[in-house]
């Protein structure tokens, strides 16, 4: 008599990881759970009119309401981008203009630490096939923060999205905008 399997079948859409178990971290939640994503979708947009503001107070609130529902969930492979770029970005935006050998080396080892530690395994293949062709210049803060935004808009363009404005990179990681909106 065969043995009674408690294993639960895979979610459609979701990426095993390395031991074979399922990786949430290698897979963005509207892929594994898109009955949701999309039911939310529906209810935002039949509350909103057709207007394009509020089409896009509709997203914005999708968007918030998958989030909060989630907040106590681990990481799916988009939120953990979210965070890591965030983390990584803020990071070299208070790196200092000259920094010392240590810091060179500690930034050094951050970096390429990445390939073998980030949890979606994927992600960190390709972020080591890319640092290959383009090592991480620690030689300072503004040339370090244009080399990690390079990094992330061939992330990007990988996955069909906009280019982001190196030029931009203090003011979206450390100053905020001129207009004061966020002060
Ligand atoms: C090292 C690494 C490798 C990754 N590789 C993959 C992968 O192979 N496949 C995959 O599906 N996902 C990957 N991700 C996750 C992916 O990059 C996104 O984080 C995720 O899809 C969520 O995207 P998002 O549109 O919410 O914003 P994100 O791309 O996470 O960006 C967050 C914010 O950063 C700002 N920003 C955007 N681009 C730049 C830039 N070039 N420079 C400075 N700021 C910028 C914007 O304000 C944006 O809102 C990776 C993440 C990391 C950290």
């Amino acid at each position: 008599m065969p043995e009674p399997t408690t294993a639960k079948p895979l979610a459609p859409g979701m990426i095993l990881g390395p031991d074979g178990k399922p990786c949430r971290a290698c897979t963005a939640f509207r892929n594994w759970k898109p009955a949701i994503a999309t039911r939310e979708q529906a209810r935002s947009n039949a509350s909103a009119t057709p207007s394009g503001a509020m089409t896009a107070i509709a997203a914005t609130s999708t968007s918030a309401f998958l989030q909060n529902k989630r907040a106590n969930c681990p990481p799916d492979s988009e939120e953990l981008g979210r965070a890591t770029w965030t983390f990584l970005h803020t990071t070299a935006a208070y790196y200092p203009e000259k920094p010392t050998p240590t810091q060179r080396a500690n930034m050094l080892t951050l970096l390429r630490s990445l390939p073998t530690l980030y949890p979606c395994s994927h992600c960190a293949d390709d972020f080591g096939e890319d640092i290959k062709v383009h090592p991480p210049d620690v030689s300072g803060r503004a040339s370090l923060s244009r080399w990690l935004c390079d990094r992330h808009n061939e992330v990007n363009k990988k996955l069909g999205k906009e280019s982001f404005d190196c030029a931009k990179t203090d003011e979206r990681w450390k100053d905020g905008p001129a207009d004061g909106s966020c002060d």
